[in-house]
């Protein structure tokens, strides 16, 4: 059946970007509050965020976007009682890193931007590589003249801070569910499982935290990779990279706090911890992409399979599959079910006078007009050749006809283009209809026997003159 999607309504960009600077104070806030938990600061997701939304949503990625989070930046600094010096020169390196990071990512494919393809995963540590080191180099500077510390110990803390945060929170914004996503596009084949079995990769994910709680050390890090792994194969990239990030950020709280019995002896410990912590995270990462590359691919593949690529309605064996559940299903509703079967009129006569393209353009152009007339629960599908039918359940003999009526109509008023893209002379076209009534067949016929029913009645129809509906 053919679907028009009605377009979701951008936000206004004023509005975005005025959330936007809102947001990366908001995050600065939380960065900052962070600190006391522990390793100044390694939560500090505001870089982060605003690369992954610059690369979510390019037509945000103006400068106003930049003008807000530099706002925002700031003033989350200047309220929270930093000086306006120290304040400018670590914003600047923030924004800085994210630039850099959005100009490694702006440029790829939409599909690997939104973690569809096995290559995501590289990128993103490219780019998280690219933004922490030169977010770092240039923010380095500040540690003699406001820490009064080397710029070799805030290069290193800067680089794997932001290295982490990048690799943990960029994937979840890039992989967040959108409003165009297409039905299915989680993987895992946990479809149709039971909740057990659904809750089965994430339950041992709480088991393996259980387990390096009691254990501890340093090679308690790793405990966790097949519960994420498990959960990357299982949920989709958003939902798995959302667990990584729980996961790693709980891991470095742990750490810090004394939880998870491991305590790093000096600051190359600590650098060592956090880039093994986002490397921890790539794994489960680059699984759950290759698994959303592959759902993908199968989904491409089963709607290719289900669709007529000329007209893109329903195929044959799909609408004899889909139509027969239809039936079967509404069986026992009171108004029933009818089944039209329609035929082109003298379609030979197009490919003879305008060719075969011209003719294909007017397959096409005749499922749409009739696909537009369809009621969204209704199924078209192309039998083959010029041969179409439809499915409309729940409708009274009466409606059934007046469908049938109204779809003969949109076909013989519309101009049809004879070359794609609506170029070309136009052409007119007329359909004749074979229409059956599930209630004039007993009530519960299957599809065969409606089918049949309905081709005897377009064969009439052919008999008396075309461009008509003639019922069983
Ligand atoms: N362009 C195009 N032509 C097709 C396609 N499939 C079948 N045809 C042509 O459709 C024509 C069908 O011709 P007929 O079965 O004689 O029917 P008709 O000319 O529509 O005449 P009536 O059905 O009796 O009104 C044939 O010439 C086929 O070659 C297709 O996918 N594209």
């Amino acid at each position: 059946m053919l679907r028009t999607l009605a377009p979701s309504r951008p936000i206004a960009p004023a509005l975005a970007w005025l959330a936007l600077g809102l947001l990366i104070f908001g995050a600065c806030l939380v960065g900052i509050f962070a600190r006391p938990i522990g390793f100044l600061s390694a939560f500090w997701p505001a870089n982060a965020l605003l690369l992954g939304l610059l690369v979510r949503y390019p037509h945000l990625a103006r400068p106003p976007a930049w003008a807000a989070a530099a706002v925002g930046y700031v003033a989350a600094d200047l309220v929270t009682g930093s000086a306006w010096g120290m304040a400018l020169w670590l914003n600047a390196a923030n924004l800085l890193g994210a630039t850099a990071g959005w100009l490694v990512l702006r440029g790829l494919d939409e599909r690997i931007r939104r973690l569809q393809r096995t290559v995501s995963a590289l990128y993103l540590l490219l780019a998280a590589l690219v933004a922490s080191t030169v977010g770092a180099l240039a923010g380095c500077g500040a540690a003699p003249v406001y820490f009064n510390a080397p710029w070799t110990d805030l290069l290193s803390l800067w680089f794997s801070t932001e290295l982490m945060n990048y690799m943990l929170i960029v994937p979840v914004v890039l992989a967040a569910p959108r409003a165009d996503d297409p039905p299915q596009a989680t993987q895992g084949g946990l479809q149709g499982m039971s909740l057990l079995w659904r809750a089965a990769p994430i339950s041992s994910l709480l088991l393996a935290e259980g387990i390096r709680t009691v254990i501890g050390g340093p090679g308690m890090l790793a405990f966790v990779v097949p519960g994420l792994l498990w959960c990357a194969l299982s949920y989709s990239a958003f939902t798995a990279s959302l667990l990584s990030l729980v996961v790693c950020l709980w891991t470095m709280a742990g750490v810090a706090t004394g939880v998870l019995n491991f305590t790093p002896a000096h600051a190359g410990d600590v650098f060592s911890l956090r880039v093994g912590v986002t490397l921890l995270a790539l794994g489960p990462l680059a699984v759950a992409c290759a698994s959303a590359a592959r759902a993908e691919a199968l989904r491409r593949l089963d709607h290719a399979v289900r669709h007529d690529d000329l007209t893109g309605v329903l195929a044959r064996r799909a609408l004899l599959k889909q139509g027969a559940r239809l039936l079967a299903s509404h069986q026992h509703e009171s108004a029933g079910a009818a089944v039209l079967m329609l035929d082109v009129d003298h379609f030979k006569q197009v490919n003879d006078q305008h060719g075969h393209g011209a003719g294909d353009q007017l397959l096409i152009g005749i499922a749409q007009a009739m696909a537009r007339e369809l009621r969204p629960q209704d199924l078209l599908g192309r039998l083959g050749g010029e041969e179409f039918a439809a499915v409309l359940p729940e409708v009274s003999p009466a409606e059934a006809h007046a469908m049938a009526e109204r779809l003969r109509s949109a076909v013989e008023q519309q101009p049809f283009a004879t070359a794609p893209g609506g170029q070309g002379p136009t052409q007119r076209a007329t359909v004749s209809i074979g229409l059956v009534h599930s209630a004039t067949m007993g009530g519960n016929a299957d599809m065969d026997t409606l089918l049949l029913a309905a081709d005897a009645a377009l064969y009439r129809a052919k008999a008396e003159g075309r461009n008509r509906v003639a019922l069983a």
